[in-house]
């Protein structure tokens, strides 16, 4: 098992990880907020959709995966993206470097978190030195974005913004289902904190660091967030984040329709569907099943949805792809790849991921991520049927929606 070619699904590398880690480091990854329904939900969602899949499509050797997002401003190999996870040296000396390389070898796109524990300046420049290696003649292309926490001192922010420009990411991700810190039993009680020599790497110099590091009556990352970030946050924050940055605005963290609406009409860039993993309101519904109405809000609008949560097989991205989704988030199994096998375990992972996204295309008949729509689905509540025709000719499918 440590050898990460030996690995054949993503389950099998949490195991590993598992085994590597410290207790409160694998807690932290591993965990969701009080009774984790939301956690479990978010993946048992996926598996209550079904396949209609279609046979004799005559297609090609291999799926086409390229898709176009932001407005068409990119088109990116691969819908897949590592979504914003915080301080990555917990799970290997590789970190932040190690995943974003990786997911950059595959053409998958990398968003790096506020709280890591890799400089901006830093990661920027470990990406763009990474050279992909030319796959099938095709050159890969992927983006790398900046994730936002909001402080109480804007101008902590707005420095970050600057930043992360500078540095050369291409999209400003903002969360906003944080904060307050969703209430995280195993943290509060291993009174998680940032084991030394690790460090919030943005905010050296500045006071933000002081809670995370230091083992304190509770979770260090409760108290940090408490301390400073925002959490009066309201809609003109999108224009202020506007008049700081000409960057692509990415609102993270939605789950009702009427939010996309509001998104709409403060023009982001896209809208992320995600509940943080489980990790914050115990209890929503799972992003799968928020996806629809979000995407329907913002039908027409050019604005893209993506979603992350509970993804952990190819079956998982091609149905989010279906319910529109233009990017699919994967997140814990990045992190245990990376503490299994550092960068090498980042790219099993996602090279895992892309083979079952590449099979899972072949076999449900679709030709590429585009053509993939709500018909290749049975949505849980709705009977498959075959109606043969009153004529006795050939046969009708339909799909009749009835409550079970
Ligand atoms: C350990 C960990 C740290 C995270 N840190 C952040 C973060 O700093 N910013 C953020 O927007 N989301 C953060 N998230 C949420 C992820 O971006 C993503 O929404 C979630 O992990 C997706 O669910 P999945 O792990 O089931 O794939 C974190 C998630 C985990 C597991
Ligand atoms: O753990 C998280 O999910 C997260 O986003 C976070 C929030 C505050 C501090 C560190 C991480």
């Amino acid at each position: 098992m440590e050898d990460p070619s030996s690995w054949i699904n993503l389950a099998e590398v949490q195991a590993v990880a598992h085994k590597k880690m410290t207790k409160p480091a694998y807690d932290y990854y591993a965990s969701g907020a009080e009774d984790e329904i939301a956690l479990r939900e978010a993946q048992m969602a996926f598996k209550r959709i079904r396949f209609l899949p279609k046979m004799l499509q005559g297609l090609p050797e291999k799926c086409d995966t390229k898709v176009k997002v932001l407005g068409g401003r990119y088109t990116l190999s691969s819908p897949l993206i590592v979504p914003p996870m915080a301080m990555q040296k917990l799970a290997h000396p590789d970190g932040e470097i190690g995943a974003c390389r990786a997911a950059k070898m595959h053409g998958v796109s990398y968003c790096l978190s506020t709280m890591a524990t890799t400089k901006i300046e830093d990661v920027a420049s470990a990406h763009s030195s990474t050279v992909v290696p030319p796959s099938e003649g095709e050159s890969l292309s992927s983006l790398k974005m900046f994730q936002l926490y909001v402080y109480k001192d804007r101008r902590v922010s707005e420095s970050l913004i600057r930043r992360a420009e500078a540095a050369g990411f291409q999209a400003l991700v903002i969360t906003v289902d944080l904060p307050p810190l969703g209430h995280r039993e195993a943290d509060i009680r291993n009174r998680f904190h940032l084991p030394a020599p690790l460090r919030l790497e943005n905010f050296i110099g500045e006071s933000t660091t002081t809670e995370i590091d230091k083992k304190g009556a509770s979770s260090g990352l409760a108290d940090h967030s408490q301390a400073h970030f925002d959490s009066t946050l309201d809609w003109s924050i999108v224009p202020w984040l506007r008049s700081v940055t000409t960057l692509p605005i990415v609102v993270k963290g939605i789950l009702r329709a009427d939010d996309a609406l509001m998104a709409r009409q403060h023009r982001v860039d896209a809208v992320w569907v995600s509940n943080h993993g489980g990790r914050q309101l115990d209890c929503t519904i799972a992003p799968i099943d928020a996806l629809p109405e979000v995407v329907s809000a913002l039908e027409g609008s050019g604005i893209d949805a993506w979603l992350d949560g509970g993804v952990r097989r190819g079956t998982d991205v091609v149905k989010a792809l279906a319910l529109g989704a233009k990017l699919v988030g994967v997140g814990r199994p990045v992190l245990w790849g990376l503490a299994a096998g550092g960068e090498k375990g980042v790219s099993r992972v996602l090279s895992m991921l892309k083979e079952e996204l590449g099979t899972s295309l072949q076999l449900a008949g679709a030709p590429s991520v585009r053509d993939l729509s709500p018909d290749f689905l049975v949505m849980p509540g709705m009977t498959p049927f075959c109606r043969p025709s009153s004529q006795g000719g050939g046969g009708r499918r339909g799909i009749v929606g009835s409550r079970l």
